[in-house]
This record gives structure tokens, C-alpha cells and sequence, in this order.
């Protein structure tokens, strides 16, 4: 049960609730990681922190070349196996792939163990980037380490005296124009998959702190990706029903066969759209919208322009539920990985988006006419939640 004394009415198997620990623990962890972290810093030499700063991509393009060439989920599929058997299965040259297969188990990485006959294993995090992991993040760490890597060297260098984002340098248009193209399917589904692998930690979080208006509300995820979030909603309510609005492409490929996959179609519909427009009236019987990753993907234009498309047809006391990388509400470390969220979006998105602080968003708000007060929700997670009441 939450602080706020929600207890979902099911937990189901498998439930990602179960990845979180109670709230005290939760805060211990957190100021011990502080904690060590201030004095890892504090006792490292100078020319060191230099030297790990420049090289610090090189553990990103190891655990890259693991997933990418298949060495994760080949060590996965057979466990304690010798890095020249796996060379061997996948066809690669067995020098290269031992070497990197064994910086794979250095400090700092850690996504592969050896045994003492030199025999490989994956280590917890390894084993979540293998394919088939229930709550696999392969697709994050591909996404991240392709395009993005080119936007984010753009935006910072051009985009620093252009304005422009770092994606539109690298690649003459924004994201989601770029991605709509017909020959980017596979990039955008694997997009959709990195969303999708994203949630298991913050839906979790969500659904101890957070809990819909009424048991059998209708919440509709707006800008929803493939339905994974309404879907651990549903899962936890039983009576729930959920609407996932998004691109029209996304909807009738991603949407529709993750809703499929999870089985929870018969109670959770899509519609296709664009926030960028006025909302269909489908959506008007919605009691709790919810955006997550949205907000932050745009300037406050657009974010303003988002939220009155949902006020122009939302019944009043529905509610306006958005979770971001909020900023200034967490400690240092939490702190610092936002502030690198905020320079991704830059890197991945147009100018203007970016992470706000609470008053940011409260403020957004209320530049969209909202006249209630908007409550701020801190969840066991990077990220927290607004709430706003129609
Ligand atoms: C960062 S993703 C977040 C997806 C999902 N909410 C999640 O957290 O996993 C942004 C989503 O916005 C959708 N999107 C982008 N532009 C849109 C538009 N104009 N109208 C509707 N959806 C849009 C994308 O297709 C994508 O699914």
C-alpha cells in the first residue's frame, strides 16, 4: 500500500509493483548511493576523472556490441559457454568477440560473469538486455547507441550555435518527421519497443502512488506508444477500460499487436491522431487523460497547445495525469541523470523540449486555462507525476 493508501485491487503475476521496495527502504538506498557516489568522486585524482569522462562511451559501445552481434542472448540461450563457441555460432572472429566479451565483465560494466574455467554467464544486467527478458531493455540500448549517438554529437557542436535540434542537424529533419518516413518502419518500431521496454520501472511506480479516479474509470494514454503502460493499468484493474491515441502508423502496427500480446484487447481500443489537432470527440468520455514522455518532447508552444486540445474536450472533473523526468525534487545522482535526459532531448528532439521543474509544469497548466491547482505525485523513480483535475 501506497503513502497515499492505494493498494491496486489485483496484483497480477509478474507485476513490475514487485520491482519496487517500500518507501523507507526506497529512501535509504537512495542516500547511501549518495553517499558513495560523492565519495567516489571526491577521491578520485583529477587526470583520472578527465580520462574516464572521454573514454566513458567506450562502456556504452562495449555493452552495444554484446546485444548488437547477439553474444548476450546467444550467452543467454546457453549459459557457462566459452566466448570462441560463441564466436563459432554467430560467425564472428573469435579474438575480437573474446576480447570483448571479457571487457564485458570488467567493473563499471558487469553485464557478463566468468566462471573459473573462463566459461561465460550473464550477470542480472546482462540478462536484461536479452531478447526474450520479460522486461528486456535491448531495444533502449540499440536505439540509444544509433541515430541518437549522431544527434547528440550535432547538438553538441552545431546545434550549440545553430538553435536548431541535434537530430535535424544530423539527419535534415526532426525526429518524428524522419522516423514517419516510409523507409524508417523498422527504426520506428524499434522505437516503440525502446518506449515499451522503458515502462516496467515506471509503471510499477505509477501504479503503487498513483490510482485512477474510479476502479472502472476509462483512461486514455495520449500519445501511448505501443500500449504497454494502459495495459500494466488494466492488468492491475480489472474493471478499468483504456483508449491508446497516437500516430495513426503507430497505432495500427505497434499498438495493436502489443494490446494483442498482453491479451488485454478486449478492453483497451486505440485511436489514431495527432495531439497536434484537435482531439476526435471518442475521447470525451475519458476520466483520466495520461501522457508520459510527452510533455517533455516538446516547447511550451506545443505542450500549451497539447493540453487545451485536451481540456476542448475533456468532462469536467477528469483528471490530466503526465509523468516526466520532473527536475529539483530528487537528489543529486537522480538530479544528474534528468540533466542528461534534458540534453538528450535536446540532442533527439525540436527546440524547446527539455525537462521542466514542477513550477514549469504547473505553469503550463495554467497557461492552458486549467483553473485547479495542479498536485504534484513523487514516485520510487526518476521520474514524478502532475495531476490535474478538469
Ligand atoms: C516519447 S514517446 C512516449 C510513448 C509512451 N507514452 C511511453 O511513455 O512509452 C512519444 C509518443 O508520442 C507519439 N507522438 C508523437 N507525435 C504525435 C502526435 N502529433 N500525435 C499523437 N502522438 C504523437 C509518438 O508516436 C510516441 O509514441
Amino acid at each position: 500500500t501506497s503513502p497515499a493508501g492505494v493498494t491496486p485491487p489485483t496484483t497480477p503475476p509478474g507485476s513490475p509493483t514487485a520491482l519496487l521496495p517500500p518507501w523507507p527502504i526506497f529512501r535509504v538506498a537512495i542516500a547511501l548511493n549518495e553517499f558513495f557516489e560523492a565519495a567516489a568522486v571526491a577521491t578520485r585524482p583529477p587526470p583520472v576523472q578527465v580520462k574516464t569522462l572521454a573514454t566513458a562511451y567506450w562502456q556504452s559501445e562495449i555493452s552495444y556490441s554484446l546485444t548488437k552481434s547477439g553474444a548476450i542472448d546467444e550467452v543467454g540461450a546457453e549459459g557457462g559457454v566459452a566466448c570462441e563457441d560463441v564466436a563459432a555460432k554467430l560467425k564472428l572472429v573469435p579474438d575480437f568477440l573474446c576480447r570483448m566479451m571479457r571487457a564485458g565483465t570488467l567493473s563499471g560494466i558487469k553485464l557478463l560473469s566468468t566462471d573459473a574455467q573462463g566459461k561465460y554467464s550473464l550477470t542480472p544486467a546482462g540478462d536484461m538486455l536479452r531478447s526474450e527478458h520479460p522486461g528486456s531493455l535491448r531495444s533502449f540500448m540499440l536505439m540509444i547507441n544509433e541515430e541518437t549517438t549522431k544527434a547528440w554529437r550535432a547538438a553538441g557542436t552545431k546545434s550549440l550555435s545553430s538553435g536548431q535540434s541535434g537530430f535535424k542537424e544530423a539527419f535534415g529533419k526532426e525526429w518524428w518527421a524522419w522516423h514517419n518516413e516510409p523507409s524508417r518502419a523498422t527504426q520506428m518500431r524499434q522505437f516503440d519497443a525502446a518506449m515499451r521496454s522503458l515502462n516496467a520501472d515506471v509503471s510499477g511506480a505509477l501504479l503503487v502512488d498513483w490510482a485512477p479516479p474510479k476502479e472502472d474509470a476509462l483512461v486514455c494514454d495520449i500519445g501511448g506508444g505501443a500500449g504497454h503502460m494502459t495495459a500494466a493499468m488494466v492488468k492491475h484493474y480489472p474493471k478499468l477500460k483504456g483508449i491508446v491515441f497516437d500516430q495513426p502508423k503507430v497505432v495500427a502496427s505497434s499498438t495493436k499487436e502489443v494490446l494483442a500480446e498482453l491479451g488485454v484487447s478486449d478492453r483497451v481500443s486505440t485511436v489514431g491522431g495527432s495531439f497536434l489537432e484537435p482531439l476526435p470527440a471518442a475521447l470525451s468520455s475519458c476520466d483520466a487523460f495520461y501522457l508520459k514522455f510527452i510533455l517533455h518532447d516538446w516547447a511550451d508552444e506545443e505542450c500549451v497547445s497539447i493540453l487545451s486540445a485536451i481540456k476542448a474536450v475533456a468532462k469536467e472533473g477528469s483528471r490530466i495525469v503526465t509523468t516526466d523526468f520532473i527536475l529539483g525534487v530528487d537528489g543529486a545522482n537522480m538530479e544528474m541523470s534528468k540533466r542528461m535526459m534534458d540534453i538528450n532531448m535536446m540532442a533527439a528532439n525540436p527546440p524547446g523540449a527539455g525537462e521542466r521543474t514542477w513550477e514549469e509544469y504547473a505553469a503550463l497548466f495554467a497557461r492552458a486555462g486549467f483553473a485547479k491547482p495542479s498536485q504534484l505525485v513523487k514516485m520510487r523513480d526518476l521520474v514524478s507525476t502532475v495531476v490535474t483535475e478538469v
